[in-house]
């Protein structure tokens, strides 16, 4: 199943730089090994915001909700899913 989901970031205002860079390194390395493993295929920058768009490729509703829990900026992100389904004028 795919799944277009927005990822709104919202960094902590009372916690040191530091300690937030280092959540960021294990979100880099959780997110590109499910990149490699095909389930996270896209993910993409909203231009002037601390968010992303990312195609998530799962197996159902709660494969996509234990990949979006185990993000280690879980506990500081707003996240929107939109359940995708072929569009019928798609020539693939
Ligand atoms: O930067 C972000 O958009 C948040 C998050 C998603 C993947 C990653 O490495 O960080």
């Amino acid at each position: 199943m795919k799944f277009l989901v927005r990822m709104d970031v919202h960094p902590p205002l009372d916690m040191p730089a530091e300690e937030f860079d280092k959540i960021k390194a294990t979100e880099k390395e959780y997110s590109q090994q499910l990149q490699r493993e095909g389930v996270w295929p896209e993910i993409w920058r909203v231009v002037g915001e601390y968010s992303n768009y990312s195609i998530f490729e799962v197996r159902d509703n709660d494969h996509l909700h234990e990949v979006l829990q185990g993000l280690p900026l879980f506990p500081y992100m707003d996240i929107e899913v939109t359940p995708l389904a072929k569009h019928p004028s798609d020539i693939k």
